[in-house]
């Protein structure tokens, strides 16, 4: 399959910090989850694909087009949607006013095509009834999808997520699980979350990242395979564990190295995920 993003090389460092550091990767279509600890480098990767900040070593395309020259990021940024980590609303636009003015910027230009545009991207999100009302009235969860129909404005081959269900409760993220989903059809997501349950349940890839590298890269049963005949279940704490807890039948669930003749347990996503990070000295041990 052709990859829609193709990138190699990527650098940046913010002083010593190195927030991203020789990072290739290529995504094609359907949704990409990206996790890993707080300060991996995710933001910053995420604002390198969208152009919002060139690297300072490395290249990429997207869709066929380098940003490295002006003429280049245009193109990308024509086929490119955006919902940064904090979506900068200004409270007093209505949800059309904001989407509208999101697609001024994306340069459509002719405006009852525009304002159809918008209209249906509203529609897409479930808020075409609310279109008239001010971003302040909304919830958490309206406010995020209206940041997603910005983001979809002008159908955009690439599409960019950076924590959209933080702080949004239960069905509020079914609710935009849905929504990613159906916008994972046919075009290549890149979904930036702390949520291992929403990789699990939408992503057909995903990548682990932790200090400005990717450490793993596959579907999400590869990664919950990484934690095969680690996971088990003891009557005590077990001593040596790297994480264990007593869940709510009142055994441990424990993660880490079991000693001979445990009762192995069904690795998840996140049992994975705590194992990759932990054999690259990362992950917080218990
Ligand atoms: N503008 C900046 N100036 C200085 N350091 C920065 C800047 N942006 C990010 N960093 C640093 O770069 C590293 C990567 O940050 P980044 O925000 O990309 O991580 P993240 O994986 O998105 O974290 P989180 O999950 O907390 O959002 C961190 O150490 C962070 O402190």
């Amino acid at each position: 399959m052709t990859s829609t993003v193709s990138a190699s090389g990527l650098s940046l460092h913010y002083g010593g910090t190195r927030a991203l550091d020789e990072v290739s990767l290529r995504l094609t279509p359907g949704v990409t989850g990206l996790i890993g600890p707080n300060g991996a480098g995710k933001t910053t990767l995420l604002r390198v694909l969208a152009t919002a900040v060139p690297p300072q070593r490395g290249e990429f395309t997207v869709l066929g087009h380098d940003p490295g020259s002006l003429r280049g990021r245009q193109e990308v940024r024509r086929r490119l949607g955006y919902l940064p980590q904090t979506p900068g609303f200004h409270p007093d636009f209505t949800a059309f006013e904001f989407v509208d003015y999101v697609a001024i910027l994306k340069e459509l230009n002719q405006r009852s095509a525009r304002h159809g545009e918008v209209r249906r991207v509203l529609d897409e999100v479930g808020l075409g009834e609310v279109r008239g009302r001010k971003i302040k009235k909304l919830s958490g969860g309206m406010r995020q999808r209206v940041a997603l129909a910005a983001a979809l404005v002008g159908d955009p081959g690439f599409l960019v997520l950076d924590e959209p269900t933080v702080g949004l409760d239960p069905e509020q993220r079914m609710r935009f699980r849905e929504l990613i989903a159906q916008a994972g059809e046919g075009r290549t997501v890149l979904l930036s979350t702390h949520q291992t349950e929403d990789v699990a349940m939408l992503c057909h890839r995903v990548l682990v990242m932790a200090g400005g590298r990717i450490h793993f890269d596959g579907t999400p049963a590869e990664l919950a395979a990484q934690a095969a005949g680690r996971v088990w279940s003891s009557a005590e704490r077990a001593p040596h564990a790297k994480a264990g807890w007593r869940t709510g039948t009142g055994t441990f669930r424990n993660v880490g190295d079991p000693p001979p003749g445990a009762e192995l347990l069904e690795p998840t996503l996140e049992d994975g995920y705590l194992l990759t990070l932990d054999g690259y000295g990362m992950a917080v041990t218990a």
